[in-house]
């Protein structure tokens, strides 16, 4: 009977239903506790069965591999770990990563598109957009990267650097003013604004308004911040990956509205002015042959893709070009020397190709500040398909392989008193820093190398020139000053601090 039975103390507390619970719950710890154990030693065994006899950890931190490392890259980390092997290995949240210190490995990365192609940083495809040509392979990237060759032509660059000069000078100015007290600045903030500045007026001239640039300008940063190597898998608010996403949707509509205005220019018969104005009036003239209809999205995310490529290498390129000039005193006395040579004294003449051609100690110097700090020291890949890389190992399919330069770069063989800055190794055609064109990996290599750069040298040797004819600047030798931060690329750890001081005319 209900009644009875509700009363009865046995059913009340139900002992054994009780048990039964616990040995369920106790069997149900035990089952998720041997699935885990399982899980956990399942991927120790894939690491080692990928690793095989690769340098790198004997075991890979469960789950999150070197998150924690991949967070706050060092320097003296990854020359740990580019000293290690040729060939090592490494587990980041279970994607598997081959580092590829030499130049014969790191080369071969880089022109084995049958087996490897660039996957940038893990955030990239988020924040570029998956459909973004940078993410073309094969026969599709090469056509349309043909097209977009037609934006670096000798025509094109003189366009351009009339652009980076004025600029140059406006900003050099200001960094004058700012240092007027006489105490040292920082330059990394005001170099990265220069810098943006400068692409952006040369991508879209002034299709794009002064609050654009400074709204994109100040947003980067959060871009800049997500280019880690591997980011928290999901993009869910108050991650990095999510406020670069956020970023780059404002850009993006600036630069469509550019392109939008762009083909309103050059249809009512305006002169190209900039990177855009230039493309549409190729696409419109009869004699081009590759295709002539690009949407202002697809422009929009082209300029972007620059934008990404650019911003974080060419701040680097110029901060440690500032910071070597000011550390080699005699080299930035040379610099001036063919500077007010070539200009017939006269500091306010614009710069022009014809001139630049005649700088070639400028030339070497920036080649050489590239080679000593390389900006981009790496580049991750991704293998489509099993890769015998070498005789004795094969990297899986659907690894990370990052060729990294700084080894090639840093060859004493090649490159004596390695760590010294030496523009003249660029000026004999027959040393060995000329004879081993290889291991210079500062633009990358293989079907992806860097577009741009003609480009990217011309603005760094534009902004070095100016600076050393209309200003005095001494390095403020800091702690940090010779400790490298890695953002993206490499930068002083204190923003190189120069006390700058306008220079008296010749
Ligand atoms: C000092 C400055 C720069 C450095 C050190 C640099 C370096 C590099 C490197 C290492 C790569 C990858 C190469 C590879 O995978 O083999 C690359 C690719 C690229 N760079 Fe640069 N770069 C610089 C400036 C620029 C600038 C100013 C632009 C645009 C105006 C640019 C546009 C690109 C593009 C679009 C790619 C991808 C090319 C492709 O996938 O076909 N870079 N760059």
């Amino acid at each position: 009977m209900p009644s009875s039975t509700s009363s009865s103390p046995a059913y009340t507390i139900p002992i054994p239903s009780l048990l039964a619970s616990a040995s369920g719950a106790a069997v149900w710890l035990y089952t998720t506790a041997a699935i885990l154990v399982a899980l956990l030693a399942l991927e120790q065994w894939v690491y080692k069965n990928k690793k095989r006899h690769l340098p790198g950890d004997a075991w890979t931190i469960p789950i999150i591999g070197k998150f924690a490392d991949s967070l706050k890259p060092t320097m003296e980390g990854y020359m740990k770990q580019w000293d290690s092997g040729a060939l090592s290995a490494i587990s980041v949240f279970n994607i598997f990563i081959v580092m590829a210190s030499s130049n014969q490995y790191a080369r071969k990365i880089m022109n084995s598109p049958n087996h490897a192609e660039p996957c940038l940083v893990y955030s990239a495809k988020q924040v570029l957009l998956p459909d973004n040509w940078v993410f073309l392979t094969g026969k599709e990237h090469v056509d349309y990267r043909r097209g977009l060759n037609q934006l670096f032509t000798r025509k094109a660059l003189g366009i351009y650097l009339g652009v980076m000069d004025s600029i140059t000078r406006e900003h050099l100015n200001r960094w004058l003013k700012a240092g007027a007290d006489g105490k040292p600045q920082a330059i990394m903030y005001p170099t990265r604004e220069l810098n943006m500045v400068t692409s952006l007026r040369v991508f879209c001239g002034t299709h794009i308004p002064d609050e654009a640039t400074k709204e994109i300008s100040d947003k980067y940063w959060l871009i800049t911040l997500a280019l880690e190597l591997v980011n928290f898998p999901l993009a869910i608010p108050g991650t990095k990956v999510y406020r670069a996403i956020q970023a780059r949707k404002v850009a993006l509509a600036w630069l469509e509205l550019a392109a939008r205005k762009s083909k309103i220019a050059m249809a009512e018969g305006n002169e190209p002015e900039c990177m855009l104005d230039e493309w549409v009036q190729i696409l419109a003239d009869p004699a081009w042959k590759g295709r002539r209809e690009y949407s202002d999205h697809e422009m929009a995310m082209v300029v972007f893709s620059f934008l990404f490529a650019s911003q974080d290498a060419m701040s680097s390129g110029l901060i440690y070009g500032f910071q070597h000039l000011a550390d080699y005193p005699d080299i930035l006395a040379k610099v001036r020397e063919e500077q007010y040579r070539v200009r017939g004294n006269d500091i306010d003449k614009p710069m022009t190709l014809e001139m630049l051609d005649e700088m070639p100690y400028l030339k070497a110097v920036v080649k050489e500040s590239l080679r000593v700090k390389p900006p981009v020291t790496m580049v991750p890949y991704k293998t489509t398909k099993a890769f015998p890389i070498a005789d004795d190992y094969t990297v899986p399919s659907g690894s990370m392989v990052i060729p990294s330069f700084y080894n090639s770069l840093h060859d004493p063989e090649v490159y004596p008193d390695h760590d010294t800055l030496v523009p003249e190794r660029w000026l004999d055609p027959k040393s060995s820093a000329n004879t081993n064109p290889k291991n210079y990996m500062v633009f990358g290599s293989g079907p992806h190398h860097c577009i741009a750069i003609e480009y990217a040298t011309m603005n760094i040797a534009v902004a070095l020139a100016t600076a050393s004819v209309i200003m005095d600047f001494e390095h403020a030798i800091t702690p940090q000053s010779y400790k490298v931060q890695i953002i993206a690329t490499l930068f002083p750890q204190d923003g190189c601090m120069l006390k700058m001081s306008p220079r008296p005319r010749p």
